[in-house]
């Protein structure tokens, strides 16, 4: 071999620089179909547990804003509700993925939602400059809930103050975008008598995404995406691409496919999957669960060729 290792450096330098420029180039059609489009980023209380993971969220938001996109956070809490329902010594169980909500378990999850969770990431995104702003399904009659029971066993069952989404009303969001904010809305909303329920924020992110029809909505959790073979699930018939080895993921699903699936999931997938379904049947044109707990996955998801995690698309069979 022949050169000096100066020479050597340098062509490392170059081929580090070309990769470099090969990552932004790829952007380009990425930032050609979104510019100016509406994208629901529905961010999960189990990928916002670590403080790294939080800060780099925040900043992958506020890129796509800056970067000419209209991001529209809904964020969920779940953990930080259990953890402070667990201090306050009231016990909590889910069933069919919904918290089980007395009025006394609901006054906490407004708090947490509201008054700690929504504060902390707008407060981060707000380091880069006055673009965020948050709010709840309350604030200017964004959202109506209507009860909501768990379906356990094929069969519905009373679970207290859990609400789906029966009307949207997002005036607030858009004058909010039209201003050039993120807004960052938090999960609760009143019944028509005004009585405040819980909103899985899965669920509070399709029905947004739908009513400012967005281009797409991406949902971060706290795993790689829709497993094939997680443990008492049978997803093993679905979706035709898949990734290799152990965990392997469900790439794309069809809106067909994800219908004959749902009644096998399980968990916290059952409504993350519902949330995709409602989006994409609404005219969301993709919506895709990713890993939250990879640091920047949103700009991943967003910005290049491949994506990462599980997209559902509009279809009947096989994608
Ligand atoms: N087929 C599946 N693939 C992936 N995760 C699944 C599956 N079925 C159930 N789950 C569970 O769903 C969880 C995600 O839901 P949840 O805990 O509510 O997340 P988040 O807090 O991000 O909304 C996963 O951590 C996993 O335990
Ligand atoms: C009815 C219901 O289950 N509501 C959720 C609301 C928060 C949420 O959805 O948080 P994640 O996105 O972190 O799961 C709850 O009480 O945990």
């Amino acid at each position: 071999m022949t050169g000096t290792l100066q020479d050597h450096e340098g062509l490392l330098d170059g081929v580090g620089a070309l990769a470099k420029a090969g990552v932004l180039v790829e952007a380009l059609p990425w930032l050609k179909r979104f510019h100016d489009k509406i994208v629901v980023v529905k961010y999960g209380g189990n990928a916002m547990v670590d403080e790294g993971l939080k800060r780099a969220f925040a900043d992958d938001i506020v890129f796509l804003r800056l970067a000419g996109l209209k991001p529209v956070v809904v964020h969920g809490g779940g953990p930080q509700i259990t953890a402070m329902l667990g201090r306050l010594g009231i016990d909590s169980e889910f069933r069919g993925g919904l918290r089980v909500t007395t009025p006394e378990a609901m006054d906490v999850v407004r708090m947490v939602l509201v008054g700690q969770v929504g504060r902390e990431i707008v407060g981060l995104m707000n380091t880069h400059g006055p673009l965020a702003v948050g709010l709840s399904g309350e604030d200017a009659g964004l959202f109506t809930a209507r009860r909501q029971p768990a379906v356990v066993d094929g069969e519905p069952v009373d679970i207290g103050l859990v609400g789906d989404v029966a009307e949207v009303n997002a005036d607030a969001v858009r004058d909010l975008i039209d201003a050039g904010r993120i807004p960052v809305v938090s999960s609760v909303a009143p019944d028509p008598d005004g009585v405040v329920h819980n909103v899985n924020a899965d669920t509070a992110a399709a029905a947004l995404a739908v009513e400012l029809g967005a281009e797409k909505l991406v949902v971060l959790t706290d795993v790689e995406g829709l497993y094939r073979n997680y443990p008492g699930t049978s997803a093993a018939s679905a979706g035709k691409r898949t990734s290799a080895g152990d965990t392997e993921i469900v790439q794309e699903i069809t809106t067909g496919e994800l219908t004959t699936l749902l009644p096998s999931l399980s968990a916290g997938m059952i409504p993350k999957m519902q949330a995709c379904l409602r989006a994409v049947e609404g005219g969301v044109p993709e919506a895709t669960v990713i890993d939250g707990r990879v640091p920047n996955s949103l700009l991943l998801e967003v910005f290049t060729d491949e994506g990462v995690g599980t997209m559902v698309v509009p279809g009947v069979g096989a994608s």
